[in-house]
């Protein structure tokens, strides 16, 4: 047993590479990238450390070149899922006694593990899996990974030392338990960070996980995990079980023992999740915490004293970066009359020079979007605007699945604030615009406002102070993330703690201190030095 009061070391963001022509950087992933290339990964479901190979296997693909086979994954069963769920409560105790300093050095282990050696092998396994850009996987599988790992545990740090007052002869104290069960944790495919982040929370606060990743990540979700593991994660404290969610749902969130759900992904999948622990809620030993990050229907608002280049600039990379696979991708547009020429002038400038390809080709600005569905559903929404009156397409308007799930940035102009495709999450690179009359500002704001269900991230371009101010208040239920003449996407853990409300999601902010806490279910002990002998007050012993 050691003593002392552990000082966690200082986090400071992970700092990128440029991965620019001429550096070590790009050398060594473009190497990693020829790899893993060559390789088929086998992986297995584990549970309590075991690799477990199943009878129903599948494969992850590139999706820029869908031939192309990465991985042969085990697809977790019944059996499975229920072992999975034993073998977390079989390592909770161990787990949740574990002193703090030794959980919280298996993470900065990890996080360190991740910044050096496994750096390239994560960026490139995000980029042939998730088609991915270079720089699009270092903010992801490095930087954000990283910064999770390292905020999460000065995170989790600051929840224990919040401590309740003590009175002469008493000392009073708060015992952050982990929650009375298992936590459920079902991770997205477009953020290898947020696949990590997602097990990785609750297990700081000392919780025992289930983790169902997406199918679609699951090549860098693999290897986050053996990093873990490589860390010295005990065996069954997170368990990882590639399987399909409908099954996931029927035998692991129905379980009695299912004491907390981290969960992000779509608006609909976690309705249906929410429903199914409603239905289920006398079932539970304790109310099972609900975290849930879901979708966005994320706004770019010009007013008349924005500046054109700076809208442009925002707009394209915010629309299209990572095909518009954001969360937060800006994916409607508001223009003055007064600004849109300019404005509608540059988009179509600076989207005709997007190169859309093979991300392992560093001249593509653009890979492919994730799946068939996605392209599928995507290829619909522009079907959709291509036959409507009230929409032009004025760039892109294309796409291509015959070696890659391929669609050309895409911008549609609408004349109706409440059109399809102003309303819906597409999840892929088409943004749609309206251009309003400058004297229309208020009944623009107010369709920025009630267009969609969501309300997740939202971004002004303004000078003009009172504008500003104006827009900020009477959008502050738009968003929950507000950007102020940047682009909607990028929020970086310690800096803009990153979640949404309405459809959005609960908005416990990933990666912060809000979020912490939801994974642990105090205990607060009173300890008196000097107990009392008295039963009868003083006021009695007179009449
Ligand atoms: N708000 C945020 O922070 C944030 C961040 C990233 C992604 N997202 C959202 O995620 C979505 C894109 O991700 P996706 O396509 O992976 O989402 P998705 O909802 O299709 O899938 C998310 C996860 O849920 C699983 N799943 C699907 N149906 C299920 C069911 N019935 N029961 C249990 N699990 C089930 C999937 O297999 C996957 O692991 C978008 O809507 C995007 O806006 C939100
Ligand atoms: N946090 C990321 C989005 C995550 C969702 O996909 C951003 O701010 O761009």
């Amino acid at each position: 047993m050691t003593n002392g009061i552990f000082k966690i070391p200082t986090p400071t963001n992970e700092p990128g590479n440029t991965y620019a022509p001429g550096t070590k950087e790009r050398e060594t992933l473009k190497a990693e990238l020829k790899r893993q290339s060559e390789i088929v990964v086998d992986i297995p479901v584990i549970i309590n450390g075991q690799n477990i190979k199943t009878d129903t296997v599948k494969q992850v693909v590139m999706p820029h070149a869908h031939q192309h086979v990465l991985a042969n994954y085990s697809e977790a069963g019944e059996k499975e899922l229920r072992d999975a769920i034993e073998a977390a409560m079989d390592a909770k105790e161990a787990w949740a006694n574990m002193p703090w300093e030794h959980r919280a050095a298996i993470f900065l282990k990890a996080a360190d593990l991740i910044s050096g050696p496994y750096r390239d092998v994560m960026n490139a396994a995000t980029m042939l899996g998730q088609s991915k850009t270079a720089i699009q996987a270092e903010i992801d599988s490095a930087q954000e990974l990283i910064d999770f790992l390292r905020f999460g545990v000065e995170y989790a740090n600051q929840v224990y030392a919040i401590q309740p007052a003590s009175m002469k002869n008493v000392w009073n104290r708060t015992d952050y338990r982990p929650l009375d069960g298992f936590v459920l944790a079902i991770s997205p495919f477009n953020f290898t960070a947020i696949g990590g982040n997602l097990p990785a929370a609750p297990a700081m606060m000392g919780n025992v996980v289930v983790w169902k990743p997406a199918t679609t990540s699951l090549l860098a979700n693999y290897y986050f995990m053996r990093i873990l593991e490589e860390a010295g994660l005990p065996k069954g404290v997170i368990n990882f079980v590639p399987s399909r969610g409908s099954q996931v749902s029927e035998i692991v969130l129905t379980d009695s023992r299912m004491a907390g759900f981290h969960f992000t992904g779509s608006t609909a999948t976690f309705q249906t999740i929410w429903k199914n622990v409603g239905e289920n809620i006398a079932n539970y030993i304790s109310y099972p915490r609900l975290v849930g990050e879901t979708g966005g229907k994320d706004f770019v608002f010009a007013h008349e004293s924005a500046q054109a280049d700076k809208v442009v600039a925002s707009i394209v990379r915010g629309a299209f970066e990572y095909q518009g696979q954001k969360c937060s991708a800006a994916s409607r547009a508001y223009i003055p009359a007064s600004l849109w020429e300019e404005v509608k002038a540059g988009l179509i400038e600076e989207t005709a020079k997007l190169k859309v390809g093979d991300v392992r080709d560093f001249r593509n600005f653009m890979g492919a979007v994730i799946d068939q569905a996605s392209f599928d559903s995507i290829k619909n929404y522009i079907e959709y605007a291509k036959a409507s009156e009230e929409a032009e397409i004025i760039a892109g308007g294309t796409y291509d699945d015959s070696v890659g799930y391929f669609v050309q940035p895409t911008i549609i102009v609408t004349t109706n604030p409440n059109f399809k495709t102003m309303v819906e999450e597409i999840f892929g690179p088409v943004l749609t615009i309206y251009v309003y009359e400058n004297d229309q500002l208020e009944e623009t704001l107010t369709a920025v406002d009630t267009a969609s269900m969501y309300a997740l991230t939202g971004a002004i371009f303004a000078q003009d102070r009172q504008a500003i101010l104006h827009l900020e208040e009477r959008l502050s239920g738009a968003a929950g993330n507000f950007y102020i003449n940047d682009k909607p996407t990028g929020a970086m853990i310690n800096q803009q703690p990153f979640g949404g409300s309405r459809g959005s999601g609960t908005n416990d902010k990933a990666g912060s201190v809000l979020n912490m806490i939801r994974w642990t279910t105090p205990r607060v002990i009173k300890e008196n030095f000097a107990p009392t002998t008295d039963i009868t007050y003083p006021f009695m012993d007179e009449e």
